[in-house]
């Protein structure tokens, strides 16, 4: 089922936390919701869930204005970052819960509760109380209880942040291919960058109180349409400079790359888009290591460069290099969105 979002806004008390939003999510996608602590990213869930009204603007799904429906009506799964199970019911009785609310008759739910079992990957928990089985489980059993009722749309507000990272990325491959098997659409907010590029078709960015940016990881990541998207995502440099007819002029040289327009630009790059080579332009000033990686600080006149390298062979602070820049897709942001 699709999803719009239609010029939202909401406001608490005096705080306007969603500003004439404008969101879009075709049927069968996964769209990953970034944005900084407080943005407004659960707010967004509450007003398509309808936990939360909006004060301004409409949401429909598959065209219909559901504005106005209240929330059992809109056949939507919630899935909260933590599992608020009922403690005094067993792993299936909680899964069936709201199949029996909704009258369902027992064979139905039977059948429907062990498809779902089967689904998460729960087997042998059945008859467990939530106090007795782990975090990921319980998790897993609020997944199969928000899809019980057999929604065609799942909403995620940060649903794996308690979990350690080996367990998340488990449970980021079994939505996903839940997602894939039953064609849901799904909104998912989380604050981790790196479980949203693996995990999304789309990734919206929502930055003071509008989304920004909406676009496939690999745009997200590497054609920001802002600086603040750029350092949203993580390390990068700006290099200054002028655009004239598709050659870009700047301190370090020429480049040529396809831009939109002329005047003044900055071309992007995020560290690992530049290569090392043996050269004397460039000195390292300090490095970091992340891991398998090292970024390092290099130099040349006023600039400075953040490169990225394997951490395997480790350069010494002093040392002088060259740097090669990649001669194709390059990104440019030009001067209206340097903000
Ligand atoms: N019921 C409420 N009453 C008053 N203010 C609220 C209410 N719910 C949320 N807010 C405020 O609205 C803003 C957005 O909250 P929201 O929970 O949507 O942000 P978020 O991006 O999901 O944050 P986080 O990533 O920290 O969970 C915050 O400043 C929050 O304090």
């Amino acid at each position: 089922m699709k999803i719009v979002m239609e010029n939202i806004t909401k406001t608490y008390g005096s705080e306007k936390v969603l500003d004439h939003l404008n969101l879009q999510v075709e049927e069968g996608k996964f769209l990953s919701i970034l944005g900084y602590s407080g943005a407004g990213k659960s707010t967004i869930l509450k007003i398509i869930s309808g936990l939360v009204g909006q004060d301004k603007g409409r949401v429909f799904i598959d065209g219909i204005d559901i504005s106005n429906y209240p929330t059992e009506n809109r056949n939507i799964g919630y899935i909260f970052q933590s599992p608020l199970l009922f403690p005094h019911m067993t792993v299936e009785e909680n899964i069936a819960f709201g199949l029996q609310v909704k009258k369902w008759d027992s064979k139905r739910i039977r059948k429907r509760t062990t498809e779902l079992i089967k689904l998460l990957q729960i087997e042998g928990l059945e008859k467990r109380l939530p106090p007795m089985i782990s975090g990921g489980q319980q998790q897993r059993v609020a997944i199969a209880r928000a899809l019980a009722p057999e929604p065609r749309i799942l909403l995620m507000d940060e649903p794996f942040s308690s979990l350690d990272s080996k367990l998340r990325e488990e449970m980021g491959a079994l939505i996903k291919e839940i997602q894939e098997k039953l064609n849901l659409t799904i909104i998912f907010v989380t604050h981790d960058r790196n479980e949203s590029l693996a995990l999304s078709h789309e990734i919206g960015i929502l930055l003071d109180g509008n989304i920004a940016q909406i676009d496939t990881p690999k745009n997200i990541y590497y054609k920001p349409n802002s600086n603040k998207v750029a350092k949203f995502m993580g390390l990068c440099n700006f290099i200054p400079g002028r655009i004239q007819g598709n050659i870009f002029y700047s301190r370090l040289g020429e480049f040529k790359g396809v831009a939109e327009e002329d005047g003044k630009a900055k071309l992007f790059l995020r560290p690992e888009q530049i290569k090392i080579c043996e050269g004397d332009n460039f000195k390292i000033m300090s490095y970091k290591i992340t891991g398998r990686e090292i970024i390092y600080r290099a130099k040349t006149g006023d600039s400075c460069l953040l490169v990225e390298d394997s951490a395997q062979e480790v350069l010494s602070v002093g040392q002088t290099i060259g740097l090669i820049f990649p001669n194709k897709n390059l990104h440019f942001i030009h001067k209206r969105s340097m903000i």
